[in-house]
């Protein structure tokens, strides 16, 4: 697990960077997109590296990492709304290129089981882009998630849907309840994980993340058990590393021929 801290704007660019560089060496890659605040900057980055140099996503595919059960199709929280405008919409990247587990499917199950086969169809995500919640979820896989979890219905948490309030007029009650989404092997199957997190209020849920036991308690910790993540983190959200010093170091003697 490399960890980068850095001033926000730089960590968009290293995450661009990383997407890049896939994107150069294999047009077709798979993508795999998350929601929430916290890859805005590099959605940002990637429409204005595709605007200015020609960054192509014409041959990519994507796939989401979760969706709230129940949104109308038109609802502009539901994920696959949200992803459209902040990444396809100011790229090439085509709509029907870009999947999400359907939050509207008569057949939950069903759907969830077809989503996992869509991806090993499309021969897996080469790199996932991710977020992390206060409470150490990734995607919507809450603490007590199985660590070999696959796509399935979750019940959200108080606390996950107060912190998503914000995208609901401030009132809870609106936030759905239930969503889908990646389990935790699936994301885990990815080949690489590019994980972003900012300011305060995520420094315990990245410090568990990077040094805490791997526990269901935390399912960010899944992720120490995967061979290829980066954890980019600004200095707020780094405040409570117990080995912040090394990482520094590390990053700062980082040889010039290795990527992220
Ligand atoms: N399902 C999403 C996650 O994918 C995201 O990582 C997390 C953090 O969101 P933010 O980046 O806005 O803090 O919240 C949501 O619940």
């Amino acid at each position: 697990m490399e960890v980068v801290i850095a001033p926000g704007a730089e960590l968009a660019r290293l995450a661009a960077d990383a997407v890049e560089r896939l994107l150069t060496a294999r047009p077709d890659a798979v993508l795999g997109l998350a929601t929430g605040s916290s890859p805005l900057a590099v959605y940002d980055e990637l429409a204005r590296r595709h605007a200015e140099r020609g960054l192509s996503f014409a041959r990519a595919r994507a796939f989401l990492l979760d969706e709230y059960v129940g949104l109308p199709a038109d609802h502009p929280e539901r994920y696959r709304n949200v992803i459209d405008a902040e990444l396809v919409a100011r790229v090439d990247l085509r709509p029907e290129a870009v999947q999400g587990p359907d939050g509207l499917a008569d057949d939950l199950p069903a759907a969830c089981a077809a989503y996992e086969a869509a991806i090993v169809d499309a021969g897996g995500v080469d790199l996932q882009v991710l977020g992390i919640g206060t409470d150490g979820h990734v995607a919507f896989n809450e603490p007590g998630s199985s660590l070999a979890s696959r796509t399935r219905i979750k019940t959200l948490t108080r606390q996950t849907r107060e912190d998503n309030a914000r995208f609901f007029d401030d009132d809870v009650e609106r936030v759905p309840t239930h969503c889908l989404t990646q389990g935790l092997a699936t994301i885990s199957a990815a080949r690489h994980l590019v994980l972003l997190a900012q300011g305060r209020h995520k420094a315990e849920a990245v410090h568990q993340l990077v040094e805490g036991p791997v526990s269901a308690l935390w399912p960010a910790t899944v992720l120490q058990l995967h061979p290829h993540v980066t954890v980019l983190v600004d200095e707020a959200a780094a405040s409570r590393l117990q080995l912040a010093h090394y990482y520094r170091e590390t990053y700062a003697a980082k040889p010039v021929w290795q990527a992220l």
